[in-house]
């Protein structure tokens, strides 16, 4: 790359990632109760395909997008498991209600476009973005009042950010 390094606007990438995640609850319990399992691979298809038109239409990189949509699908799981995990462990914490996966599904498809067009407007990782990645997360995180779990899923979902684009020639 030449000229001076784009300064990333991160912050919406970090809030929207924190909304993402804060589906994963409430389909946990959804398969909880419908014995689903967490993973569902012709979903995730579906969500990364999504995605991947998204990044043609708003001029990101299809490859970035995909990449990022793969940490923000995985983070969700680890949320996902981890409540089931402590579910089995503790009846009395159970979920009483079954939610609707299709209504926390049709939420996660209006953030797809969100996300991919905010990780477009940040522009390629440059110098100080994994500085300000983690700042911004960590403030995302106290804001919102996220425990370790939800710390260590926030930083799965944004593993990819600062890798950027393609390498740029040097
Ligand atoms: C969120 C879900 O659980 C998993 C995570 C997905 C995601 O983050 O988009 C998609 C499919 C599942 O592997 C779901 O089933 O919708």
């Amino acid at each position: 790359r030449t000229g001076p390094p784009v300064s990333p606007a991160l912050a919406p990438v970090v809030e929207l990632s924190a909304d993402r995640l804060a589906t994963a609850e409430l389909i946990a319990a959804a398969k909880w109760h419908s014995g689903e399992p967490v993973e569902a691979p012709e979903r995730e298809a579906q969500v990364l395909a999504q995605a991947e038109r998204s990044a043609r239409l708003l001029g990101g990189d299809p490859a970035f997008a995909l990449a990022f949509m793969r940490d923000q699908i995985e983070a969700n799981k680890v949320i996902q498991r981890g409540r089931h995990a402590d579910w089995y462990a503790h009846p009395e914490r159970r979920p009483r209600r079954a939610p609707d996966l299709a209504g926390a599904r049709a939420d996660l498809d209006r953030l797809t476009p969100a996300l991919v067009g905010a990780l477009a407007d940040a522009g390629p990782g440059a110098p100080g973005c994994e500085a300000e990645l983690a700042g911004a997360a960590h403030r995302v995180a106290a804001e919102r009042g996220l425990d370790g779990s939800g710390r260590t899923a926030l930083a799965v979902s944004l593993a990819s950010v600062c890798a950027g684009w393609a390498q740029p020639a040097t």
